[in-house]
Formats: structure tokens, C-alpha cells, sequence
């Protein structure tokens, strides 16, 4: 099914409105309103409602949004009803970490293999994956058809794993590593960086003592 190209900002809400409507679905809630949604997730209603009328109408007047069928909805635009393979590498500190984080991700999304240039990591297990080399990175990605890579190698490394990964195929990268990279335009990179959302939170610190001083 096709649907409207959506803003980033929509796109990133996504992920937060299934999370809250899982919850409720677990709990056999059947139906919710944008108020509800709205409050639980620090939104506003009228934004909640404007990004859901993206997808055609859901809501009922006075009723409110069917839950499991919003769930199947969202994960039909967020493209989650299918399965996703992801492929990371630098199986060090970050990497293990995120490996064994995998049993947690929900929505067919998960790490199918894990890669390292160390060769005295390969063939570690980490959470029922085995460390594979480099050398292997092409083939398998090509042959478990994963589409998201992940960076987990220091940030000197990151530009010669991208490579590998556009090489091999993959549609999007996410990025951990400090270092901006290069890929070709209809490949999507994400960066997440732990130092730069500290950093930038530091600078709310002591907020109102500064606004007083001023
Ligand atoms: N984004 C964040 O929030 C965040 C948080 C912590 C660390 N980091 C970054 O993540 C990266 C990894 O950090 P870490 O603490 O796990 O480091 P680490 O040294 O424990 O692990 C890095 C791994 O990458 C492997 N590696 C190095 N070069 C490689 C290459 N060319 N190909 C394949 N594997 C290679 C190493 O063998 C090692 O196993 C660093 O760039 C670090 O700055 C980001």
C-alpha cells in the first residue's frame, strides 16, 4: 500500500505512538483518544490527530482510535510488518551491547549477523550470533538480504565500514560511531551519539540561575 510522503518529524513520532498503543493492546484497551494519547506522550491532541489524518481517517468522533487497528496501521507505514534484517559491526563494548539488547526489538526487526576485523573475535557468540569476519560481510548480507547496517567500529573505521555495507547492498546505515560518513544519496543514514545528546543537554543545566543573572 502506498502513502503519502511523510515530514521526519511525523515519521520519528511513529515509533512513540505504537510503543504507547502496544501497551494498550497487551492491556486489552480497545480503543483510545488523541487526549489520552497526547497525555501519556507529552503531545498535543490536535498534533496527534493531524499526524494519524496523514494515513486517512482512523478516528471516531466521541469514540476514539481502534487500537489494534491504528497498531496495524503504523507498522504497515513504518514498514514493520515485514521483517527487517540488520547486520552489525564492531562486535566491541557498543556492539556486544547492542547484540544482546536484539532479544528486545520487537516488530521483526533484528540483528542477523555480526561482523569484526579483530580475528581473535571471530567465532565469539554474542546473544546466538557468531562473530563473523569482514571478509564475510558482502556475501551474507547479500545472502540474509539485510537492509540496515549498523556502525559500531572506532570512528577512523566507520567511512571503510560504510563502504562495505553500500557495497553489499544495504538501504540504510545507522551510524554510532563519532564520524560523519559518506554513502551514496538513496541511502539513508541515522546517527546516534550518546556525547553530543549529553553535551547538549549540559547547556539546559542551571537554566533559570543563568535567565535570573541576565
Ligand atoms: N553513539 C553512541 O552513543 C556511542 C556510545 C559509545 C561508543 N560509541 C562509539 O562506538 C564505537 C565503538 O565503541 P566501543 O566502545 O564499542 O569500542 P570497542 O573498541 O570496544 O569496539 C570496536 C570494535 O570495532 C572493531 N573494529 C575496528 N575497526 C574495524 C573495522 N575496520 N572493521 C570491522 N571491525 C572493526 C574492533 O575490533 C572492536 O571489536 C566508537 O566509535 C565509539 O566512539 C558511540
Amino acid at each position: 500500500m502506498k502513502f503519502p510522503k511523510i515530514s521526519e518529524a511525523v515519521v520519528r513520532r511513529l515509533p512513540m505512538y505504537l510503543r504507547f498503543l502496544n501497551e494498550l493492546a497487551k492491556s486489552d484497551v480497545q480503543t483510545v483518544s488523541s487526549q489520552d494519547l497526547g497525555r501519556r506522550l507529552d503531545l498535543n491532541p490536535a498534533q496527534i490527530r493531524k499526524d494519524l489524518a496523514y494515513f486517512g481517517e482512523f478516528g471516531k468522533k466521541g469514540i476514539g482510535y481502534d487500537v489494534g487497528y491504528l497498531v496495524e496501521k503504523i507498522r504497515g507505514i513504518l514498514k514493520l510488518d515485514q521483517e527487517i534484517r540488520v547486520a552489525l559491526v564492531g562486535a566491541g563494548n557498543l556492539g556486544q551491547a547492542l547484540c544482546n539488547y536484539n532479544a528486545y526489538l520487537k516488530d521483526n526487526m533484528r540483528i542477523s549477523a555480526v561482523f569484526d576485523a579483530n580475528p581473535n573475535r571471530i567465532g565469539d557468540r554474542i546473544n546466538q550470533l557468531s562473530v563473523q569476519p569482514m571478509e564475510e560481510l558482502v556475501r551474507t548480507v547479500r545472502e540474509q538480504h539485510v537492509r540496515i547496517g549498523i556502525i559500531t567500529v572506532p570512528a577512523t573505521e566507520a567511512q571503510r565500514v560504510a563502504d562495505q555495507f553500500v557495497e553489499a547492498g544495504v538501504e540504510g546505515i545507522m551510524n554510532f560511531a563519532p564520524a560523519i560518513i559518506k554513502v551514496p544519496s538513496q541511502i539513508r543514514v541515522h546517527y546516534a551519539d550518546f556525547t553530543i545528546e549529553l553535551q547538549s543537554l549540559a547547556y539546559y543545566l542551571n537554566r533559570g540561575e543563568t535567565e535570573e543573572e541576565e
